[in-house]
């Protein structure tokens, strides 16, 4: 791809579908791997980072047919049909496949070494390898375990209580899935309720898992049964023509099968707030995740705070939001967003001298942004970083640029949203 052109746009309209959720995507190819059983999974997103899932669970062994782009069938043995693998297992771009790879990698009785990018190698690990080895896991890596090149040698885990210091599903589930292979129970406390995909996952394949209001816990030994996965649309790729439809004049968009799941929603209810006419029309529940259209159309907006325990309701949406809060009226305040700072780019960073390179009036602060809107965007080349969310979030801010936006390295957005170009080129 190289470089993305995005015009400035009079009106965007159009039924659509966007690809399918990252996140259970990945969760689906993990989980299929370590049941017993054919697990067959429709919609599967053929996006970089899930597909460096799949490379690396073949790389220990298991089979997995790709019988088209989004149709998986994954023969899973268990826990057990897991083999030492020969090579290294390259994670790509993938924070959400290192980490939750890393808690099976805990239970297994085999060596692995582990790897990504460059983005990979400057991101922390230390955040679960701590945890791991306190279960009893040998992690080794750069920086006494904290980044990767990392390598791990597995078995022989106690189940702990772990009190998470960042709502992070990533750690989350990390712990899960080590903790469904020790001994004993596992518990897992986080500050503010991160996306419960591998709760709502687990539980449909069989496992036991223990929800309250401070946390999650399963009991170890448990085998996971194969199940067939159906993945919704994922919402965080939606959130990019939602957002274009909310700036872009005269325009209305509805977005087909959409995953709803309240862990996920935290954009739509913000788009709302801030005077974004979105209807929401829920139509059924896919392997336990509500699914829906959602219908949108051009709004006149105004600013708002978001902080707090919305803060991972949307997480990754924040680029796209900040450019929705160029166009809306007054200041939007983003706070308590410090993880930003540690995904493929720091995102603090990233997205305000984006929006100040194309004019906006940005301040960054210690853990998130200030925008003051009601700005005309000039046009004018932006780089992606190498990261996919501030890719699309560039392209959106285009169709509100005069004279429209020019996206370099615009080929990372494949890790999450193949064939974005070409849905915005219909529309
Ligand atoms: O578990 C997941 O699938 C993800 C969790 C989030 O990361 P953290 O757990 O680091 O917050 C999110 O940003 C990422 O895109 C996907
Ligand atoms: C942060 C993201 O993903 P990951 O952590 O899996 O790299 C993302 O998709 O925005």
């Amino acid at each position: 791809m190289g470089l993305l052109r995005m015009k400035e746009r009079s009106r965007l309209s159009g039924t659509i579908s966007v690809p399918g959720d990252k996140s259970i995507s990945h969760r689906a190819v993990m989980f299929g791997s370590v049941a017993r059983g054919t697990t067959r999974v429709d919609g599967f997103l053929p996006g970089a980072d899930c597909l460096s899932t799949m490379e690396c669970f073949r790389k220990m062994g298991v089979e997995i047919r790709q019988e088209g782009p989004t149709s998986l069938v994954i023969t899973g043995k268990g826990w057990e049909g897991l083999k030492e693998p020969r090579e290294v297992l390259d994670v790509g771009n993938s924070g959400t496949t290192i980490r939750l790879m890393l808690g099976i990698l805990a239970g297994r009785p085999f060596h692995a070494a582990v790897t990504g990018d460059e983005s990979i190698a400057r991101r922390p690990m230390d955040r679960v390898v701590r945890p791991l080895r306190l279960m009893g896991a040998r992690v080794e890596g750069r920086a006494e375990g904290s980044f990767t090149p990392l390598s791990v040698r597995g078995g022989g885990l106690k189940g702990i209580h772990h009190q998470s210091p960042v709502a992070s599903a990533q750690v989350k589930s990390c712990l899960l899935l080590a903790g469904l292979q020790a001994e004993g129970i596992t518990r897992v406390e986080e500050p503010a309720l991160s996306r419960d995909h591998t709760e709502r996952m687990l539980t449909a394949f069989g496992v036991k898992v223990k929800r309250d209001e401070k946390g999650v816990a399963v009991e170890g030994r448990q085998t996971l049964f194969a199940r067939d996965v159906r993945v919704p649309g994922d919402i965080s790729s939606a959130a990019f023509p939602i957002a274009a439809a909310l700036i872009t004049p005269d325009s209305r968009l509805r977005i087909r099968n959409v995953g709803l799941n309240p862990t996920r929603t935290g954009i739509l209810d913000v788009f709302r707030q801030m005077g974004g006419e979105i209807e929401i029309r829920h139509s059924g529940e896919w392997c336990g995740e509500p699914v829906g259209d959602i219908i949108v159309s051009h709004s006149s907006l105004k600013g708002m705070e978001v902080g707090g325990e919305m803060i991972p309701r949307l997480i990754d949406e924040i680029p796209v939001l900040a450019v929705v809060a160029t166009q809306a009226q007054g200041e939007t305040v983003i706070r308590d967003a410090a993880e930003l700072k540690v995904k493929e780019t720091d995102r603090i960073a990233v997205t305000a001298a984006l929006l100040r390179n194309l004019g906006a009036r940005v301040e960054e602060t210690d853990d998130g942004m200030i925008i003051r809107g009601g700005t005309r965007l000039k046009g004018n080349r932006c780089d992606s970083h190498g990261d996919h969310r501030i890719g699309m979030a560039a392209a959106v801010a285009g169709l509100v640029a005069e004279g429209g936006v020019t996206v370099e390295r615009a080929e990372a957005i494949n890790v999450s949203f193949p064939g974005f170009e070409e849905l915005f080129s219909r529309l």
